[in-house]
């Protein structure tokens, strides 16, 4: 299921009163299938743009992006963010909070039939080690255990890429040093090729396989 990507010549701007923001030019990366690459680098380079444009989120103004053989975005296509079976893991965790951790965990399960959405789920809560705290509300786990849930929730519906935001940024350092190497523990068993977004450049160091600096565009 996991695929690799390939990012060619990506040019991302923002329409602003002032005219075209130019955040990103150039910008080329590539991920084998089953790597973790971190995107590292100063606060407004254009980390999260790359990010929200491999989603979806963001046209892309030239250049493309491959995941596997499938072209998702380029200047004439447009994959739709439900299209691309690509999984997304934000710091501010995203849990529902009316929702057990097992009906977060089968949020993205909705299709699949009960008895094969509900084996996932524990499957899912098993490999992040909450295999007990299924009935758990979000309020009711540490904020370590929410970040954990929401990586079993982005990583059930088997991504073919798994795209990181900053997710252990709201954590204190212990905790966060922690579930550093656990969730890069998690992604190498399950062989997912991942990217994430950090401007912690250890962070980087222990989680990822290649990192690629950016800096800010001129
Ligand atoms: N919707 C938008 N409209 C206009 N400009 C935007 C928009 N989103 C981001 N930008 C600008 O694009 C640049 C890159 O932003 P981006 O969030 O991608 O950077 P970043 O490297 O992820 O930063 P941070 O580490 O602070 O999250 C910034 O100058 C930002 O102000």
């Amino acid at each position: 299921m996991t695929a690799s990507l390939r990012i060619a010549q990506l040019h991302l701007a923002y329409e602003t009163p002032k005219g075209l923001h130019t955040v990103v030019q150039g910008f080329d990366l590539q991920v084998p299938a089953g790597h973790i690459a971190s995107l590292l680098g100063p606060s407004g380079c254009g980390k999260t743009s790359v990010l929200r444009a491999i989603a979806g989120f963001e046209p892309v103004r030239a250049g493309n992006v491959h995941l596997g053989e499938v072209l998702l975005s380029g200047p004439q296509v447009h994959l739709p963010p439900e299209q691309r079976h690509v999984g997304m893991m934000f710091q501010e965790y995203g849990l529902f909070p009316h929702l057990t951790s097992a009906q977060n965990v089968g949020f993205g399960l909705r299709r699949m039939a009960k008895p094969e959405r509900v084996q996932r789920v524990q499957q899912m809560l098993d490999m992040v080690g909450l295999a007990a705290a299924g009935s758990k509300f979000p309020h009711e786990l540490s904020g370590g255990q929410q970040q954990r849930i929401a990586l079993a929730r982005a990583l059930a519906p088997a991504p073919a890429l798994l795209l990181l935001d900053e997710p252990f940024s709201n954590l204190d350092a212990t905790t966060r040093e922690r579930l550093t190497r656990e969730v890069r523990e998690i992604l190498r068993a399950a062989g997912q090729t991942a990217v994430l977004v950090t401007h912690n450049a250890q962070e980087a160091e222990t989680m990822a396989d290649q990192i690629c600096a950016m800096t800010p565009h001129a």
